[in-house]
């Protein structure tokens, strides 16, 4: 699984609007453009739309306007051709349903199978391999209503790897997993992208952005802005992002510098007061807020 290179997919999000049956316009307006061989992060405070996309992506929710195309196909056309992966939030997977984990894996492989869905040699061999990628082998016959939150997110991963889609879309992936864990996920995303994979990845972990993503999509309900995570992933535009949104956020990496300084960049927001502020290790508590004051002057 890991060695194979696929075509590049190009995912076009053409000026989406989502009007949920309430009324509430969760998205509007929404454009942008990638290409398989990255990784993108989507950026955005709580309630400001990320499942939204994801789900309008796969087409569990149809825009009111705009299209979402994959190579110039309808999204519908995509999915069929299996070419697309989800690994949802957490909370929308009903968990109290008796499943064995290696079971929820084998689903990644029903797109591959007839209707009678008899697994073949080769379906159990990816879901084997995709498991063992999560480090989840182990607890293959566990029910998935057993596991904890972290290790349900890793089974999910192994069910879009099992898929073999040229996009695949994660909406928090990292929610509940160990730090350990995460890197390892983090590898494998990346060898992914290497292989020509489209990946784009709702995160809260913003700190970790700047080491693996390649590009950054920063999310309200629009894009904000979007482009390489060098130039758009500044704390400039994540204060236009996150302003006035109770947040911590801490960022790490020189790719957040223009210059040689290693310090990391870390910003605190809340309802009362902002601060942005430098600090020489990723715990730090807030001790100035010399930036905030620098961007508030501009
Ligand atoms: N089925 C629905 N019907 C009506 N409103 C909805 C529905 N699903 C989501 N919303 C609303 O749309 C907005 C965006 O929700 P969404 O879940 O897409 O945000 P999000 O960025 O993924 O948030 P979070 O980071 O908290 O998961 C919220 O205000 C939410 O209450």
């Amino acid at each position: 699984m890991m060695n194979e290179h696929v075509n590049p997919v190009t995912l076009n999000i053409n000026n989406i609007t989502v009007t949920y049956n309430n009324g509430h316009t969760a998205i509007h307006d929404v454009n942008f453009k990638l290409t398989g061989g990255t990784i993108c992060a989507l950026v955005g405070v709580n309630g400001s739309g990320k499942s939204t996309l994801f789900k309008s992506i796969m087409g569990m929710v149809k825009p009111n306007k705009g299209t979402v195309t994959l190579n110039n196909l309808p999204v519908m056309t995509a999915l069929k051709k299996n070419i697309i992966a989800y690994v949802p939030q957490t909370e929308e997977v009903d968990w109290d349903f008796p499943v064995l984990v290696s079971d929820v894996v084998m689903m990644g492989r029903y797109g591959k199978m007839s209707f009678l869905r008899i697994p073949s040699k080769e379906d159990k061999r990816q879901v084997d391999i995709a498991l063992d990628l999560v480090n989840m082998t182990e607890l293959k016959n566990r029910q998935i209503g057993e596991l904890s939150g972290g290790q349900k997110k890793r089974v999910f991963i192994a069910r879009a790897l099992a898929q073999q889609g040229n996009v695949l879309l994660l909406d928090e992936p990292f929610t509940g997993v160990d730090v350990q864990t995460e890197n390892a996920i983090i590898d494998l995303l990346k060898a992914l992208r290497d292989q020509g994979h489209l990946i784009l990845v709702s995160t809260h972990n913003l700190g970790s952005v700047p080491e693996f993503c390649d590009q950054v999509v920063l999310f309200n309900r629009t894009v904000l802005n979007y482009g390489p995570t060098k130039t758009t992933f500044t704390p400039q535009n994540l204060m236009t992002t996150f302003g006035g949104a109770l947040r911590y956020l801490s960022l790490s990496g020189d790719k957040l510098h223009d210059d040689e300084d290693p310090r990391i960049v870390s910003v605190l927001t809340d309802d009362e007061r902002a601060a942005v502020f430098y600090g020489e290790g990723k715990n730090e508590a807030p001790h100035d807020n010399l930036l905030i004051d620098e961007l508030r002057k501009k």
